[in-house]
Formats: C-alpha cells, sequence, structure tokens
C-alpha cells in the first residue's frame, strides 16, 4: 500500500515538473526574440506579443548605415510573419531618437553612384534601383500588418521623418523635435517623407514650408499638427505610454487589428469606392473567421475573449 501511495507520488511529481517545464518554454516562445539579433538594433519582447525595435547605435546618435538599411528591412520582414508579434513599437537608444542618415559614412552614396558604365542612363537605371532598395527598407514598415508605434524622444531627423511617417501611430516626449532636413545636404528627401507626411498632417501649406526650409518643429508643435497624438514627459513614460497602448492592441483579435491596418494603409491610397470595394472583399473571408464568434459572445457574457495567434 505504501509503495502505491509512494510510485503515486511520484508520478504526479513527475507529471508536474513536465507541466511547469512546458510551461516555462511556453513563456519562453512567447516573449523570445531569437533569430531578431542585428548589429544596428535592438529587439526586446517587453510583453506577450509585443516587440520593441529599438534603434542601436546610441553614440552615432542612431545614424542610419549601410548596415541599419539591411536591418531595418530583414527585421521588419520577419516580424511582419511572426505569429508571436501582434504590435510593434519603434524607439531609440541614448540621447536622441535618430540623427538620420549617416553622414560620415560615405559607403550609401559611393555604392549607389559607382557604376562600370560611363553611360548616363545606364548609370541612371542602378542609382534609381538602390534609392528603390533604400525606400523599401521603410516601405516594409508599413507594408508590415501589424501597428507600429513609434516613441520619439529629443532628435528626429530626416531619415527619421522618412520613417516614422510610415508608422501607425506616433508618440512622443516633451523635449522631442523634428527636422526634415534633406533640403540642407541638398537633396529632396525621397524615403517618403513628401508622399507620406503631407498626408498625415492634411496642411500641405506647412508641410511645404518645412520641407523647403529644413525648420525645427517641436513636440508641441507636432502635436497641434497631428503628426504625433501624444507627448509625454519623458523617455520612461514615453516607452510605458506605448507599450500600453500595444497591450490593448495586442489584446484584440489579430484578425480584425490586422485588418484594420491594411485597409487604412489601402483607403489611404485610393478614392472612397475603391476603399469600400476593397474593404468588402476583404471582410467577405475575414466575418469568417472564429474570432467574430468568440468576440461577440465574450461580448455577451461579458468576459475578455482570448484570440489564437495568427
Ligand atoms: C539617398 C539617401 C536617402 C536618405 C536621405 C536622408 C537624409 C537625411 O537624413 S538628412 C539629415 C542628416 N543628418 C544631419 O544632418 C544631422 C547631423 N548631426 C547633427 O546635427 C548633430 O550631430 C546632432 C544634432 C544630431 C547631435 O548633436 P550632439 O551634440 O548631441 O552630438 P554630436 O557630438 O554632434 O554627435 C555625437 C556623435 O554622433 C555622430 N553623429 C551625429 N549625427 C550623425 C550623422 N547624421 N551621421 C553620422 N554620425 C553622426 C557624431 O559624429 C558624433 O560621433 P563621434 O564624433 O564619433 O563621437
Amino acid at each position: 500500500m505504501a509503495l502505491k501511495k509512494r510510485t503515486m507520488r511520484k508520478r504526479s511529481q513527475r507529471m508536474a515538473y513536465i507541466l511547469l517545464k512546458e510551461l516555462k518554454a511556453k513563456a519562453k516562445a512567447m516573449t523570445s526574440t531569437t533569430g531578431y539579433e542585428f548589429e544596428t538594433l535592438k529587439i526586446t519582447s517587453p510583453k506577450q506579443f509585443i516587440k520593441n525595435v529599438e534603434l542601436n547605435r546610441p553614440d552615432k546618435r542612431n545614424a542610419m548605415n549601410t548596415t541599419f538599411w539591411k536591418d531595418i528591412y530583414n527585421c521588419f520582414t520577419k516580424l511582419s510573419d511572426d505569429p508571436d508579434c501582434r504590435v510593434i513599437v519603434l524607439s531609440g537608444a541614448g540621447k536622441m531618437f535618430t540623427a538620420g542618415l549617416d553622414l560620415y559614412e560615405n559607403e550609401i552614396f559611393k555604392s549607389l553612384l559607382s557604376s562600370d558604365s560611363q553611360d548616363s542612363s545606364r548609370k541612371s537605371f542602378k542609382i534609381l534601383k538602390g534609392i528603390q532598395e533604400l525606400q523599401e527598407s521603410f516601405n516594409v514598415i508599413e507594408k508590415c500588418p501589424k501597428p507600429v508605434i513609434a516613441a520619439v524622444h529629443n532628435g528626429c531627423i530626416g531619415g527619421g521623418i522618412d520613417m516614422i511617417a510610415c508608422c501607425d501611430m506616433r508618440y512622443c516626449t516633451q523635449d522631442a523635435w523634428f527636422q526634415i532636413k534633406e533640403v540642407d545636404i541638398g537633396l529632396a528627401a525621397d524615403l517618403g517623407t513628401l508622399q507620406r507626411f503631407p498626408k498625415i498632417i492634411g496642411n500641405d501649406s506647412l508641410y511645404r514650408e518645412l520641407a523647403y526650409t529644413g525648420r525645427k518643429f517641436d513636440a508641441e508643435e507636432a502635436k497641434s499638427i497631428g503628426f504625433v497624438s501624444r507627448i509625454l514627459p519623458d523617455k520612461n513614460t514615453l516607452l510605458e505610454a506605448a507599450i500600453l497602448i500595444a497591450e490593448q492592441i495586442a489584446s484584440k483579435s489579430p484578425v480584425a487589428v490586422q485588418g484594420i491596418k491594411v485597409n487604412s494603409v489601402y483607403s489611404r491610397d485610393h478614392g472612397v469606392y475603391q476603399g469600400l470595394e476593397y474593404m468588402a472583399t476583404w471582410n467577405s473571408t475575414m466575418l469568417q473567421s472564429e474570432d467574430v464568434g468568440k468576440a461577440v459572445s465574450a461580448a455577451i457574457q461579458k468576459e475578455t475573449p482570448v484570440f489564437s495567434k495568427l
């Protein structure tokens, strides 16, 4: 009898051990960032389903070098397909969010402008392809079906504006400042600011003023023109606020959330009736999702629904 009891105790201890191990593995998988190792970016998972992409060249004010363009492309391409990621917070390490294009590393311009050919058309085709590749490094942020929240502290310059204009939401600190600075280095911004920024702020006259002059604008002005939607006192409270909103979004149906993003981007670039047609086609599939039934019955029963991974 005693032997039987001991065997049963041992068996239940073993089962509890296995269960605990499985739970630990599951918890690790939920906040894992394995496979997200980059030279210029640091990826963490502050909460389940949330990834924090941090620009990580603090000593160089997170200036965008050749490796950065590859890293950001690869990172967002991977996040797009990661079922453990539902929302992304984009922030910067160190003193400021970003100083924009790396001005001291001339690799980008060298590789853009170098050519074996003397023929201007052939040279131009090569440069065109290079610029399009750089553009794609930010386009992937907009094409990523998961919402991206930019959390900007201190300076956000040049390429930084191109980048955060691709994000779904922008929050900043009280000390944040922004600058469409390309004009000061003899360039028309070519990675999306001229296309996205005026649509975000809805004020063409002011947008042109900022792009033609390269004038700095601060957090209050950014909020008053709708470029950012919230101002937080400092970087800690900024990240807390961004992660809190990210948590709320991550608790919703990923089918619904990703549908909102894809259709919002489509509707921005198309007419109302085209947008409605796209939406109807989209939901003719997505309305069949188990998430709809789950969400409705949870609402009726005043419970919190839990949605499976997408
Ligand atoms: C086809 C191309 C498509 C892309 C186009 C994009 C264009 C743009 O982004 S235009 C904007 C370019 N950026 C700038 O003009 C900013 C230049 N930097 C500054 O004005 C100041 O450095 C800044 C206000 C950002 C920071 O000032 P702070 O006093 O805080 O720091 P510094 O001592 O000046 O800098 C600290 C170290 O960071 C390096 N650094 C700063 N900015 C850049 C940069 N843009 N590129 C490369 N490195 C940068 C700086 O050299 C210092 O490094 P070290 O000397 O080694 O300590």
